[in-house]
């Protein structure tokens, strides 16, 4: 089956497509579990039937090789599919409040969370993992049955047309649409309205897309890049660091949200590093990485010239790799040493094989250049020892971070992904991907019984019974106006009676281990 020649669809054609997705919705079919099971498993075929013309097209786009492809686009999504169906139902369920949540007061009122589809939403795409991070929040949408629609990007074609074809083959093609094109076609849906739109790229028009959004009030979820800092102390292993952070930077040939832009070196093992980084790079592609079929290509040539351009401004050294080759977009994995903060290697985004290594002389500079360059980045990564990395990670903030490797954080589908402030709004993968398309929606219910009960709440008020209903469903503060805990006579009889055991288990345990005593003690031998 060969990859259909790149359409976009007409601008005419969308807000069409807009409201036969809002229609399916107001079916309500994809609400029910047996409408959100079925598109997931048709999702997975899909996954597995289009793998062949899947590996192609990442080919044709990004040169990808086989194993990342596999690894990190079409089984990820298969993956994806089988852990929402693997939970569906139990994410499904209402979550029935009491306990702590409510009060005695309202205990037969049935307090519940039903957990509700958001609606139609729009994704929008980029082209590092064309399909895995467009599929991928599809799979959470349809998951909490919501109806969507797809904007891959324009930048990797083959992708975006097996996807659509995918879809429009394989899928509920009124509740699931692909959309393909760039701006105006992304204009074109942005007109239209949404109940969310999840959108991953550049926080350049991730914020064209949230000031458009905000128009109509419509929630967003972004998901963007940042310029991610690798710290290096002279306790780490400097032979681990330089090859887990030359992985992060050749997978996807660096084009990867989360890899790092700069790494932050104590000065005295600078060198040592780099003759490391060397050594990997040489273990790694034996015949040079321009040979190599596993390293990828810069998608096209205007991101190409991007990085040609930080490397040209750079007034750093280069110290691994250098070479590039325009005819074919390569960049050869590049590592560059500077010694400036204002240095083009330390102020963009690289997003593609390049970074730098900066130099210093102490882990309180390295945290303050950290958060100068980005206060808040996708992701960091902390290469020291257990005392080093637990003030890292206490003193900057990140989206995500790896300890004594490069974004392994992110290497799991299950588990919740999102940056913070500037390189991203909201979170997906696993639960979260569920939640992320759903709306808790609080439901009580008031018995007619009840009525007597409850009538403390009408007019004309009768202030004696609003001190009975504040004394039971009022709890005294355990500390005073400086903040400090008060030890009372209910806190001393407490842990007298659990023992001094602080918690029901604490006390429990306690309990029991003093009635096994006495119980041996009682009908000990000779007794
Ligand atoms: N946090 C994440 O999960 C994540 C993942 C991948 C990429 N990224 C970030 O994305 C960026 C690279 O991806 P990209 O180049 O595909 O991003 P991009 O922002 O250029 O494009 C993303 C999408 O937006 C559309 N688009 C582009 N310009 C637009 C405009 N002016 N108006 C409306 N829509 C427009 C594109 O067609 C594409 O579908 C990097 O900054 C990277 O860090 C983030
Ligand atoms: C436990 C057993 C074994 C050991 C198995 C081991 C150690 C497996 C290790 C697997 C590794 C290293 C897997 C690495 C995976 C990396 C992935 C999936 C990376 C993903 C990256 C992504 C998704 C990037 C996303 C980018 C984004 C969002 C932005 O641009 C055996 C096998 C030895 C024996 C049995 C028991």
């Amino acid at each position: 089956m060969a990859i259909p020649e790149f359409q976009t669809t007409a601008v005419e054609a969308i807000p069409g497509i807009a409201s036969t997705a809002r229609g399916a919705f107001r079916t309500h079919r994809t609400k029910t579990l047996q409408w959100r099971q079925t598109q997931l498993r048709k999702l997975y075929w899909a996954m597995e039937d289009y793998q062949p013309q899947i590996l192609e097209a990442l080919k044709q786009d990004l040169h990808k090789g086989d194993f990342e492809s596999l690894l990190t686009e079409i089984d990820w999504i298969k993956k994806d599919c089988l852990f929402m169906l693997d939970h569906l139902e139990e994410f499904m369920k209402d979550d029935k409040l009491g306990g702590p949540h409510v009060p005695m007061t309202h205990s037969f009122m049935k307090f519940r969370v039903r957990k509700e589809p958001l609606g139609t939403v729009l994704i929008i795409g980029p082209y590092n993992f064309p399909i895995q991070l467009t599929l991928a929040p599809l799979v959470g949408a349809i998951a909490a049955g919501c109806t969507a629609v797809l904007k891959p990007s324009e930048l990797t074609p083959a992708c975006a047309m097996i996807m659509k074809e995918l879809v429009e083959k394989r899928l509920d093609t009124s509740a699931i649409a692909v959309v393909n094109g760039g701006i105006p076609e992304t204009n074109a849906l942005m007109n239209e309205k949404w109940d969310k739109v999840f959108f991953t790229g550049s926080a350049a028009v991730g914020t064209i897309i949230a000031k458009k959004a905000a128009e109509t009030l419509t929630p967003v979820v972004l998901e963007l890049g940042g310029k991610n800092p690798a710290f290096i102390t002279k306790n780490a292993n400097l032979a681990l660091a330089a090859k887990r952070l030359l992985w992060g930077k050749t997978m996807n040939a660096g084009q990867v949200c989360l890899s790092q832009n700069y790494v932050l070196i104590d000065k005295d093992i600078v060198p040592t590093f780099i003759t490391h980084l060397n050594q990997a790079y040489k273990d790694m592609f034996p015949n040079g990485a321009k040979e190599s079929p596993d390293l990828g290509r810069i998608v096209n040539q205007r991101h190409f010239q991007r990085l040609k351009k930080m490397l040209d401004n750079t007034k750093g050294k280069i110290v691994m790799g250098g070479a590039l080759d325009e005819s074919e977009n390569y960049i050869e994995p590049t590592a560059v040493l500077v010694d400036s903060v204002d240095d083009s290697m330390m102020q963009e985004e690289s997003f593609g094989p390049i970074f730098s290594i900066y130099p210093v002389n102490s882990l309180d500079e390295a945290l303050n250049v950290a958060n100068l360059v980005h206060r808040t980045p996708l992701s960091l990564f902390t290469f020291g020892s257990k005392s080093e990395t637990k003030r890292i990670l206490n003193e900057m903030t990140s989206g995500g971070a790896t300890i004594n490797d490069a974004f392994f954080h992110a290497s799991l589908n299950t588990v919740p992904f999102g940056g913070v402030g500037d390189s991203g709004w909201g979170a997906y993968r696993g639960k979260a991907s569920f939640d992320c398309f759903t709306h808790a929606r609080t439901i009580s219910e008031t018995p007619i019984w009840a009525e007597k009960l409850i009538a403390i709440r009408y007019m004309p008020f009768d202030v004696s019974k609003l001190q009975l209903f504040t004394r039971l469903t009022t709890k005294k503060p355990n500390f005073d106006r400086n903040g400090k805990v008060v030890k009372g006579f209910g806190y001393w009889l407490a842990m007298l009676c659990g023992l001094g055991g602080r918690s029901a288990k604490g006390a429990f345990a306690r309990w029991l281990v003093v009635l096994v005593a006495h119980y041996l003690y009682t009908n000990r031998v000779g007794n």
